[in-house]
């Protein structure tokens, strides 16, 4: 089986609590060259705003998914091509591993499970409020992340595996390890991307690089920038 993020190379991650660039559209967005779109973030995401982001994105070509931050945000719309839905492998409260989940599936009769996919993620930013709200062990080697990674593909069937540095650039080393460790599953890494050279180096550990704050910081040139980055690492990678 394939999966459309096997072609992927960049992810925009759309914050719906934040703005875009005075001036900027969703179009502009759409138009980055980006290859697919993640909506979601961790504080004060509402319906309304979600439903308003995913209204303004589903008119162009990049597929768009949902990333729900918790079971009370995921919206039943039509024009998603699906959802992300995090799991966090290093998590201390198994809330976050398997509880909001459960409560999910409790809540909500007749989830499109073909739409439904899951992301494992291994959260390294202790500074991050995804690491506080999920109280995750960041304190991981080299080798720790990898064998969550494995763990991840190996035992529990995961097809995204997540390196996950939100707000901050994180260690080339601990992408590239928990690459290696990978056969089949794909890797995503998010955090601190804000220019081609570190979409560029991201690039060439991860299968994909998720770009988040960047645009609602500096806007769409800078984004551009970084899926051009992401993209050279990846034919580069292609040639060798
Ligand atoms: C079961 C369902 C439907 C949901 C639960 C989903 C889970 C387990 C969520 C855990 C938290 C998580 C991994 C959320 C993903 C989104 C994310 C990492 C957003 C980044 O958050 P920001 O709001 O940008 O904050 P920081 O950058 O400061 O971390
Ligand atoms: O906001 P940044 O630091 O780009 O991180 C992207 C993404 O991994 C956040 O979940
Ligand atoms: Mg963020």
């Amino acid at each position: 089986m394939s999966y459309p993020w096997e072609d992927w190379d960049h992810i925009t991650k759309i914050d719906p609590d934040k703005d875009l660039v005075d001036g900027e559209t969703f179009e502009d967005v759409c138009e980055t060259g980006t290859d697919a779109l993640e909506i979601g973030g961790t504080l004060d995401i509402t319906e309304e705003k979600m439903e308003r982001v995913i209204e303004a994105t589903s008119k162009y070509d990049v597929p768009i998914y949902q990333e729900p931050s918790n079971p009370g945000v995921v919206i039943d719309d039509d024009a998603l091509d699906g959802y992300l839905i995090p799991t966090v492998f290093n998590a201390s409260d198994s809330f976050w591993i398997t509880g909001a989940h459960k409560e999910w599936v409790r809540i909500e009769d007749g989830l499109d499970w073909d739409r439904t996919h899951t992301e494992a993620y291994i959260v390294l930013n202790p500074e991050s409020s995804v690491a506080e709200y999920t109280d995750a062990d960041t304190d991981q080697s080299a080798e720790d992340v990898a064998s969550f990674a494995r763990v991840a593909e190996k035992m529990f069937g995961q097809k995204i595996i997540y390196v996950e540095y939100s707000g901050t650039y994180g260690d080339p080393e601990k992408v590239g390890a928990a690459h290696d460790a990978l056969d089949e599953a794909t890797l995503f890494y998010g955090g601190g991307i804000h220019d081609y050279d570190t979409a560029y180096e991201m690039g060439q550990h991860a299968d994909a690089v998720v770009v988040g704050n960047l645009l609602h910081d500096e806007g769409v040139d800078a984004v551009r920038e970084t899926v051009e980055g992401a993209k050279d690492a990846t034919a580069e990678l292609v040639a060798e």
